[in-house]
């Protein structure tokens, strides 16, 4: 029985003061045991918010990485900076960070051996844009966007990854995927993994939705068998994050 995670991703949102004031109003409520809780959160904020979740189940995790150790590499943080930091978790191959910053397949790849080289989980994230969606080829760009980011991974190391389904089109819009549009996609990520490695691998990995995931819709999303958690981005900034953490209460 794979444990449901629910993952906050912050995004360019909240300065150290913002983000104090969101730990307190948060934690004390999002706080649990019945699924895995983590805050990915800005890299300036990270320090604060470690430090504010001691004590408490909720994880932290780091929003990008670099896949170099150290050096010059103006402007990046490295996997001993996030581990030392207290950083659990790194999200990498987020659709804003391949748009914007031309985040490719590749440096994603390499992102998740370094990561997990150093003991961090990485939160994999893939997902069609609209028109990809209605040319019917989400399917194969899916597979696609997994097996670059797992290649050349063992199994042991893809089992303790967490992969993010965001289709483009539901990210922000307040457009949902349907439940049933979501398992769909999760089933066949699974099914990939199984392809890629064996079934006990794929059995194992935990694969979130995210896209306009709320206090509405999130208890039939994650009712859904392969559904196995979350990455909310606008309802993770307010009170209403606790509310999907306990979606089952
Ligand atoms: O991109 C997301 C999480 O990574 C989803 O964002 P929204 O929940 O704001 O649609």
């Amino acid at each position: 029985m794979r444990k449901k995670i629910i993952a906050g991703n912050w995004k360019m949102n909240m300065t150290i003061t913002e983000a104090k004031a969101l730990c307190d109003t948060l934690i004390p409520i999002a706080n649990t045991n019945e699924v895995d809780v983590v805050f990915c959160v800005p890299s300036i904020d990270i320090s604060t918010v470690v430090e504010k979740v001691k004590g408490t189940s909720i994880s932290v995790g780091a929003e990008n990485l670099y896949f170099e150790d150290k050096g010059a590499y103006t402007g990046e943080i490295s996997a001993d900076m996030l581990v030392d930091a207290g950083v659990k978790y790194v999200i990498m191959g987020h659709s804003e960070r391949r748009g914007y910053f031309h985040e490719t397949d590749t440096d994603i790849n390499k992102k998740a051996k370094k990561a997990l080289e150093k003991g961090l989980t990485p939160i994999i994230c893939c997902g069609e844009s609209l028109e990809q969606r209605e040319m019917g080829i989400y399917f194969e760009w899916i597979a696609m966007q997994i097996k670059a980011a797992f290649q050349g991974i063992s199994a042991e190391d893809a089992a303790k990854c967490v992969i993010a389904y965001e289709p483009i089109w539901a990210i922000g819009t307040g457009k949902t995927a349907t439940a049933e549009q979501a398992e769909e996609v999760c089933g066949y990520i699974r099914k990939v993994m199984e392809e890629i490695y064996n079934k006990e691998t794929a059995e194992k990995i935990r694969i979130q939705y995210g896209g306009s995931m709320n206090s509405g819709n999130c208890k039939e999303l994650l009712s859904k068998p392969n559904i196995d958690g979350g990455l909310i981005g606008g309802a993770s900034l307010k009170e209403e994050f606790a509310k999907i953490v306990h979606y089952n209460a």
